[in-house]
């Protein structure tokens, strides 16, 4: 799928990764609709991106994934703006092992809301289009995060929703693709933040901390760069890529006779 002329849905876009993975779909010839529940961050980023890209290739939603009315109304508003969606980033996420609860919310339920959502926009056997789903998962959907368990959870959650939407979607003629992009740590808000948003297994840090080190630090263009393979190759769907600041590539998953079936 060329991007020149798509049109792009980012959820959580105001800042960090998802403001990176807005520039590069406009770079590369997209429209895109900039969701966030940061009303200031998120207007401001899409005067700028209109000044720098031209006037109307970006438009700002406020939208908290959490909520399924913000989030239609979101989809609604972003197709009559540019007429059609070909492209969601599901990229809205929180790491607060405090509030494990809304971190299940945002995390997972809105990457379902989201990918929900854009089926009944985009599926062929519905009117649609068909396009792209990337859903921002990381890392820690693939091995354990010790101080972070249920952010490891919602990363596996997303892994594994990704990968059976994927081959669901196949089945059913949709001619929507969905991939998960899975990053070791970014220099967002959210990895400079973590010191007072750990939980119970805080004391682990240390350790985490050796890991950070073990790994270094992703910068978010390095990250974004990888959304292009993905949302472009039309064989991929159903993977996950893994973008860490040495290497990158697809992850291999164990084929079980299960998963060729329906
Ligand atoms: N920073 C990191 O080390 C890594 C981050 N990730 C994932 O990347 C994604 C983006 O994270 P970052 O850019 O690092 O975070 P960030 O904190 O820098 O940016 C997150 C953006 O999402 C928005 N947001 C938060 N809750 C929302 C909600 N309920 N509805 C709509 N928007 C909401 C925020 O306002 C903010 O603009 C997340 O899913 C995160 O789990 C994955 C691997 C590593
Ligand atoms: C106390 C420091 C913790 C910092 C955590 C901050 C942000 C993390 C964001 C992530 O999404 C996690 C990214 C990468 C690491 C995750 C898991 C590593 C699994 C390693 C393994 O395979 O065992």
């Amino acid at each position: 799928m060329a991007l020149d002329g798509k049109t792009a849905i980012v959820t959580g876009a105001a800042m960090g990764i998802g403001k990176a993975i807005t520039e590069i779909l406009l770079k590369n010839g997209a429209k895109v609709a900039v969701l966030d529940v940061n009303k200031v961050e998120g207007e401001n980023l899409v005067k700028d991106l209109n000044k720098e890209y031209g006037a109307d290739r970006a438009l700002f939603l406020s939208c908290n994934v959490e909520s399924d009315e913000e989030f239609k109304a979101a989809f609604q508003k972003a197709a009559e703006a540019f007429g059609a969606i070909d492209i969601l980033c599901n990229n809205a996420g929180i790491l607060n092992e405090e509030k494990w609860q809304d971190m299940i919310s945002i995390n997972l339920a809105g990457v379902i809301r989201g990918t929900y959502l854009a089926l009944e926009h985009m599926r062929k056997t519905n009117g649609g289009g068909g396009g792209v789903i990337v859903n921002i998962a990381s890392m820690a959907g693939l091995g354990p995060l010790l101080t972070c368990p249920v952010y490891t959870a919602t990363k596996h959650g997303v892994i594994g929703f990704t990968r059976a939407v994927a081959a669901a979607s196949a089945a059913s003629n949709y001619g929507i693709r969905v991939n998960a992009l899975c990053p070791s740590f970014v220099g967002t808000e959210l990895f400079t933040t973590i010191e007072h948003k750990l939980g119970q297994f805080a004391h682990l840090k240390g350790a985490a901390n050796q890991l950070v080190e073990k790994l270094g630090v992703l910068n978010t263009p390095e990250v974004a760069e990888c959304i292009l393979e993905l949302v472009t190759d039309e064989t991929k769907n159903g993977e996950a890529f893994m973008v860490r600041t040495e290497m990158k590539g697809y992850v291999p998953f164990p084929s079980l006779s299960s998963t060729d079936k329906p």
